[in-house]
């Protein structure tokens, strides 16, 4: 059979670009929207689109032929204006040629052009760009978002920090180059669980240059801290998938600094690291021109009269039929038990545990000890607190700078014996750590040992003092999905453990509540 050879057409924010891709890319033409002054504006870079889109289309066809199969388009997301100004020209190329129209996501299009170049199969993708961060990973037919910034995008907060000091639009490149030349001062640090926050830290960096610290120093800063970030949750999503490949996409991923941090925690972990070549991170026609021809061949076309935009179209929406792998939670050969943990390694004695959290070459040596000793005091404190709250943890013999040495517990593993009358014990474990205002952040049966007719809770690590409902919905949504993917019977086991949950906190209904709602909203915890 020929190749198939598609048209894709790049058109949601700066770029409006256009490809042709068969079994390789044939060509590729762009004309990037430089904002005269300030950020981009929405209904200016769609009249820059509009202005260019023959001559670039022009172009590629001239080059290429146009004996094409299918016509690509960015669908979503992206700015509502400039998605329908492409979109609008895809229509009617297809129309032109007599060839379907394919719909893509244009966050899975750079995930795509990333294992598109890598050549490799399954991996976790960090996809840092404008509008977006998110940590993805491929389970059964989705591109499941891991974590994700739950303000704005890295390249976002990039582009606003340099805007704030003049600086011409992207100001992700210069902020590189100033960063190149500085030296790291603390800036905050804001993982929750696997998610990301970047507007504070944009806040900080602007106080920051505004008490007198130098520009370069800041943008080091804000580079080290940011990146950091990112890395920490890439690598817990590895270390919670089994997966052993990882790319970076997306314009943010053209920084060098950020490609040398995501090498050095991969070969600490011994994972394989790529990122493909700066044409294909930052938004281009040939991710959409690749990403559609796979679809093609998978038959995932849309009618022209169903062809809407969507401007918060999400990655994890998306059918993914071009896929026919499942996706690994584990690799061929690993198990939960050899899982190598992101943060910490526990070392047994007979009579001790002894938690030590790990140093990350990755991070620039002041954070790294910064986070080291405040996240083993937390969680020391955490244990504490659940201890005074009532709850079955280990005794705290002693904590140093890095380490808690344990009381070691010599019990069964819930994971290996579960059934109702354990669930119904660790709902009532759980349900007094909610009470006691504290959130566990990575409740599975694995950390929890059936002792003396209890329910021991263990690995505080992702631990928080919170009273917020939410947070204790996520306990229990992760919790619900061990039992799914680990027990034949989930349905009692849950029910089980939500009457433990109940007989000791009043406010079980309205966690169990959300807990539903999270589950509704399908994401990936
Ligand atoms: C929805 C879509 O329109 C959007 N695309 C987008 O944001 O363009 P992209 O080309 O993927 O990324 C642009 C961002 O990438 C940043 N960037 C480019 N080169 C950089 C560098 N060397 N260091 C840091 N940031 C860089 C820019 O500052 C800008 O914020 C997205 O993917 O979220
Ligand atoms: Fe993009």
């Amino acid at each position: 059979m020929p190749e198939t050879r598609v048209l894709g057409i790049e058109g949601t924010a700066w770029n409006f670009s256009a490809a042709v891709f068969d079994e390789d890319l044939v060509c590729l033409h762009s004309s990037p929207y430089v904002p005269p002054q300030g950020g981009i504006h929405p209904r200016e870079a769609a009249q820059h689109h509009a202005a260019v889109a023959a001559e670039v289309i022009g172009k590629v066809l001239a080059e290429a032929g146009d004996d094409i199969d299918g016509v690509a388009f960015s669908i979503g997301p992206g700015l509502g204006p400039s998605l329908r100004t492409a979109a609008t020209a895809a229509r009617s190329l297809a129309l032109k040629y007599g060839v379907p129209l394919i719909g893509v996501n244009h966050c899975v299009a750079h995930v795509e052009i990333g294992r598109w170049y890598t050549k490799f199969t399954d991996p976790i993708v960090l996809y840092a760009s404008g509008a977006n961060t998110q940590v993805l990973g491929f389970l059964n037919g989705r591109y499941r978002i891991f974590g994700e910034t739950l303000d704005i995008g890295l390249g976002n907060a990039l582009d606003k920090f340099a805007r704030s000091h003049d600086l011409p639009h992207p100001g992700g490149p210069i902020i590189e180059e100033m960063a190149k030349k500085g030296s790291y001062i603390p800036l905050p640090y804001t993982v929750k669980g696997m998610d990301l926050a970047f507007s504070g830290l944009m806040s900080a960096a602007k106080e920051a240059t505004a008490r007198g610290e130098s520009m370069e120093d800041v943008c080091c800063s804000f580079q080290e801290t940011a990146f950091a970030m990112c890395v920490e949750v890439t690598e817990r999503a590895l270390a919670h998938t089994g997966k052993d490949e990882v790319i970076l996409v997306g314009g943010v991923g053209a920084n060098s600094r950020l490609q040398e941090m995501l090498r050095i925690m991969c070969e600490e972990r011994g994972a394989k690291f790529m990122a493909p070549p700066r044409v294909y991170m930052g938004d281009n026609g040939a991710m959409i021109a690749y990403t559609g021809k796979v679809m093609l061949e998978a038959g995932s076309t849309i009618p022209i009269e169903e062809s809407f935009v969507n401007p918060g179209y999400r990655s994890d929406q998306v059918e993914v039929t071009w896929r026919n792998d499942a996706g690994e939670l584990f690799a061929p050969g690993q198990s939960e038990i050899t899982e190598r943990g992101a943060e910490a390694a526990v070392d047994l004695t007979d009579t001790d545990a002894v938690k030590t959290r790990l140093s990350k070459g990755y991070r620039v040596p002041e954070l790294d000890a910064h986070l080291i000793v405040e996240r083993t005091r937390a969680e020391a404190r955490c244990i504490a607190a659940a201890r005074r709250g009532g709850v079955p943890v280990p005794i705290i013999r002693d904590v140093t700078g890095n380490a808690i040495v344990m009381e070691k517990l010599d019990g069964d593993v819930l994971k290996y014996i579960i059934g109702d009358e354990y669930a119904y014990e660790a709902g009532k474990s759980v349900g007094k750590l909610h009470k006691a205002g504290i959130v566990h952040g990575d409740l599975t049966t694995s950390n929890m040992i059936w002792k003396g007719g209890r329910v021991y809770l263990l690995d505080f690590g992702l631990a928080q003092m919170t009273d917020e409902i939410e947070p204790r919905g996520v306990d229990l949504h992760v919790l619900f999905q061990t039992l799914e993917s680990t027990t034949s019977s989930p349905a009692t086991l849950k029910q089980a453990f939500c009457d433990g949950y109940r007989s000791v906190f009043t406010g079980a209904d309205a966690v169990i509540g959300r807990e539903q709602e999270i589950e509704l909203r399908g994401r990936y915890l």
